[in-house]
């Protein structure tokens, strides 16, 4: 239907990461924000009116989301925008969706596949629908943590199922209303609990006070995304930013406003592409970044600033350059483990030592990152540690072999940047990169194309 994977791909395959034959020189227009995406698809489908998401991002994970949502009596339907758009990009080709609202209905069944978004974002919708809604994914689906969903929603009022482990496979029995109300969640190992909770809460016959018990919360500007989107789509919400209580969120039960929702490139998934700026001493331009935004990947102008590069915001876009010098860092990424891969990459070829903290969680993320990223990049000759709450990267000279993915997109377009300087990397199931990247592999290869093309004029 789509032509975009939505399996996690295959394992035996062997993709040959191309090195840089010198500096990078390219534009690259990354496909649009997986969490945006995700997050416009929930609130319109929860709206009082259809909506317009335009250039939303069509891949694995937000194809899991359009094909959940209309299972359960959501209309999506796919459209061409006006011209008055511009540029159209891989994020399919100036194509739209509109969603039309409507009743929300069991029974259903819903593949999460590995999608946090999917499987934290969905029950509580599920808890709105007038009857059971089974949830099941791949089997790291059954691994990620879940509990702070489950619980949480069966204190506002609904009755689930589940295996006694706080885990998927599970059925929500929705009752086509949700009471809501205060309620307590420890969301220290996924902020994704709070988000799934706060955009549902709109709908909710009490809205939602939503507190976090547990120790640090991750991930917060992802939070503030999801409030921002709320309140965008005419939710009232209070925020310990706002001056409100430390650990608490507030959203009033109200209808939603149907939006016409441009959505934003994805900057976590830039990250490989102004990487390769820094890791060959060359420059590349992302088109449409925006000037103000809650991503956790807007912060990749301040690390690989650091790192060694320099950066320029202009009405094009985002210009990085680098020297060809890489230096180690010591950063907290705990607000943005999502970009935890790529930056372990680029340290692994830096040339002094850096130190990644905060960021235990990352270990219930689509594999265990910590360990994967240790052992694989010191299969290739490197020396890196696992700390308690992070990674200790010393560079050394690395040398080919095999890097193995885990299903993890994140881990296959790490395993991309080592590429650009060390011979014979091989990246198994590179494939794994359309959970949110449709066609990595061709972006990559055109990014390295267009620089010899460019090397050759001059
Ligand atoms: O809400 C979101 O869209 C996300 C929140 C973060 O999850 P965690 O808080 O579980 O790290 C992030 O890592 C994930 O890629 C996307
Ligand atoms: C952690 C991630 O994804 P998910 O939305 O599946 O949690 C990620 O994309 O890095």
């Amino acid at each position: 239907m789509t032509g975009i994977e939505t399996s996690p791909g295959d394992h035996t395959a062997l993709w040959p990461a191309p090195t840089a034959d010198g500096a990078v020189d390219a534009t690259v227009t990354v496909p649009g924000s997986k969490s945006v995406t995700n997050r416009g698809l929930i609130l319109a489908a929860l709206a009082a009116e259809p909506g317009w998401l335009r250039r939303p991002l069509r891949s694995r994970d937000t194809l899991l989301m359009a094909a959940a949502l209309r299972a359960m009596g959501v209309g999506i339907e796919e459209t061409v925008s006006d011209g008055a758009l511009g540029s159209s990009g891989p994020s399919g080709g100036g194509e739209a969706w509109r969603v039309i609202p409507a009743g929300l209905h069991g029974p259903a069944t819903i593949d999460v596949g590995n999608a946090g978004t999917v499987m934290r974002f969905l029950p509580p919708v599920a808890a709105l629908a007038d009857g059971p809604v089974h949830f099941d994914g791949d089997p790291r689906s059954h691994e990620r943590p879940l509990h702070g969903v489950i619980d949480a929603l069966r204190a506002l009022g609904a009755r689930i199922d589940d295996d006694g482990r706080g885990a998927l496979p599970m059925t929500v029995h929705g009752g086509g209303a949700l009471d809501g109300g205060p309620v307590r969640v420890d969301a220290s190992s996924s902020s994704q609990f709070v988000s799934a909770l706060l955009l549902s809460a709109p709908r909710f016959n009490q809205g939602v006070e939503v507190r976090h018990t547990g120790a640090a919360l991750p991930s917060l500007p992802h939070i503030r995304m999801t409030v921002d989107m709320l309140r965008a789509a005419g939710a009232r919400v209070d925020t310990p930013e706002a001056g409100g209580e430390r650990g608490v969120w507030r959203v009033a039960p109200s209808a939603l406003l149907g939006r016409d929702l441009v959505v934003e490139p994805d900057l976590s998934n830039a990250a490989p592409f102004l990487a390769a700026a820094l890791v060959t001493g060359g420059r590349v331009t992302i088109p449409d970044w925006p000037e103000r935004t809650t991503q956790p990947g807007d912060e990749l102008r301040r690390i690989f600033t650091e790192m060694g590069g320099s950066c320029e915001l202009t009405d094009t876009g985002l210009t990085f350059t680098g020297t060809g010098r890489i230096t180690g860092i010591d950063a907290d990424l705990h607000e943005v483990g999502e970009l935890t891969p790529v930056i372990a990459s680029v340290a692994a070829l830096a040339d002094s030592e850096s130190v990644l903290r905060g960021i235990a969680h990352l270990r219930l993320h689509e594999t265990d990152r910590l360990a994967a990223l240790a052992k694989e990049i010191n299969e290739l000759g490197g020396d890196v540690t696992e700390t308690e709450d992070g990674l200790r990267i010393r560079p050394r000279p690395l040398h080919g072999g095999i890097f193995h993915t885990y299903e993890d997109h994140r881990l296959a377009t790490a395993a991309a940047v080592l590429g650009l300087a060390v011979d014979g990397v091989l990246v198994e199931n590179v494939a794994t990169t359309a959970k949110t990247l449709p066609d990595f592999p061709g972006l990559w290869t055109g990014m390295l194309d267009a620089t010899t093309t460019s090397a050759r004029r001059s």
